[in-house]
């Protein structure tokens, strides 16, 4: 960088990085219509061989990523699900013994057989298992373990006398609520221990002091949502906080001033669209079309004349009607979730989601298969599990209700680029997630 003497390393970096995106895109502008449509597509087959591949043998390089081989199950078959596609019986049968492998006798899964139960390679385990489906995949979850995670704190340790964090609490709430053991003796101060970590920016950070970032700011706010909690975070700069971080070249960073990665498409634009679908159901609440639960009993105390009409304006100031709207907003928000998921869909993503898509299919995705972080990186399978998982968030971003599919002109490319809906909360593919559910109340 002889010409730019007095520029920092991250600007240097951020520099270099815009020059391989915009020279991306302005030799995708300037190529024919046959080429760009050729282009824009996920390529589904090479997707495919990459991904089973990886399922059937891994080369000495991954021996790096021994402690992790629930997550490389995860990434890989959450990805076919995602391409609408399964594996076949003999490779769901082997995933279910090796993760039965890892499974402790109390409980948990550990990075591989043997290995030390850990929250975060349970989530993987469980969501593997989850995205297999079945009665063999699911009865083979031993639902012991969480509670001996939980800290006296309020929130979560990832392994007996492990670090406690914003992730560890995600984790460990994601898996109780699908397997339906969540209770108070687990949710108990966990509000209050991630409300400390939201930030003066608005996005939550990994610990109390820590700076935000994507991936901590949407373990909290999923946590929050499944704990219905989630109207005690600052939702306004959460939000704003979020939309600041799509950069000019239209991918998101994960924190400010750092570089676009194709990863925080999932981990930026799911917290994303749960928020606008949160303020959907707001809307719907003062329209009075939505269904709710009762208010909490304190809520009752310390609100009661906004219950008495939601939609009553007894304040002149903006400032302070749009106050009153948020304490409705706040108590009808022990929200009943079906309503929340199933009924309110805004229409309009608050993020430019066909650029996202442009980035991640233009600049991520590796023409023989599989996504990275940025141009000049190699492909992986954390990077194609949350691009593809990022992708269809910004596909699905549009839609009415869970049974509208996308339209054309929510999609980038040809319709064939469509990917399966996940569900924001736990990044499993919907129908997957429903038929865990049911199974899971019918084992209580
Ligand atoms: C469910 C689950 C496992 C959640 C994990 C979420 C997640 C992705 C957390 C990332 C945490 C973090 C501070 C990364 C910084 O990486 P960096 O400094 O290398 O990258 P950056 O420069 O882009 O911030
Ligand atoms: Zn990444």
């Amino acid at each position: 960088m002889e010409d730019l003497p007095s520029m920092t390393v991250s600007q240097r970096d951020q520099f270099l990085v815009l020059n391989d995106v915009f020279r991306i895109y302005s030799d995708f502008d300037a190529s024919d219509i046959a080429t760009q449509i050729f282009t824009v597509e996920i390529q589904r087959d090479k997707q495919l061989d990459y991904l089973m591949n990886g399922l059937r043998h891994l080369g000495p390089s991954f021996s790096s990523l021994d402690a992790n081989r629930p997550w490389i199950c995860y990434w890989i078959l959450h990805s076919i699900a995602l391409l609408g596609e399964s594996v076949d019986d003999e490779l769901e049968n082997n995933t279910i013994d090796f993760l039965g492998r890892c499974q402790g006798s109390d409980g948990g899964y550990g990075g591989g057989p043997g290995q030390l139960a850990h929250l975060a390679t349970s989530y993987a385990a469980v969501n593997t298992l989850v995205t297999l489906g079945g009665d063999k995949a699911l009865s083979s979850i031993n639902r012991c373990f969480l509670r001996r995670m939980k800290d006296p704190d309020g929130g979560f340790r990832v392994h007996d006398m492990g670090e406690m964090d914003v992730r560890a609490c995600y984790l460990a709430i994601s898996i109780a609520s699908i397997l339906n053991i969540l209770d108070d003796e687990l949710t108990q101060g966990l509000g209050d221990y991630i409300l400390s970590c939201q930030t003066y920016e608005g996005g939550i950070g990994g610990e109390p002091g820590s700076e935000a970032h994507a991936g901590n700011t949407y373990c909290g706010l999923a946590t929050m949502a499944l704990i219905t909690e989630v109207d005690r975070l600052n939702l306004d700069s959460l939000m704003n906080w979020i939309v600041h971080q799509q950069g000019v070249e239209r991918g998101f960073q994960g924190r400010t001033n750092k570089l676009v990665d194709g990863c925080y498409t999932f981990w930026q634009a799911a917290p994303c669209v749960l928020l606008q679908r949160l303020y959907s159901a707001h809307d719907l609440v003062l329209q009075g079309s939505l269904h709710m639960s009762q208010p909490r009993d304190e809520d009752h105390e310390e609100h009661a004349h906004d219950e008495d009409d939601p939609e009553s304006d007894d304040d002149d100031s903006d400032e302070d009607s749009n106050e009153g709207l948020l304490l409705t907003f706040s108590y009808h928000l022990q929200l009943n979730l079906v309503a929340l998921f199933e009924d309110c869909r805004r229409v309009q993503p608050v993020f430019d989601s066909l650029n996202l898509q442009r980035y991640v299919i233009l600049c991520s995705m590796v023409p023989e298969g599989g996504f990275r972080d940025k141009p000049g990186r190699p492909r992986d399978f954390y990077h194609t599990c949350y691009c593809l998982s990022g992708l269809s968030v910004a596909q699905h971003a549009w839609s009415k209700d869970k049974d509208t599919p996308p339209l054309n002109s929510d999609i980038l490319g040809s319709y064939a680029n469509h990917l399966e809906q996940v569900h924001l909360l736990h990044n499993v593919v919907m129908d997957r997630y429903n038929k865990a559910i049911e199974f899971f109340h019918r084992a209580v």
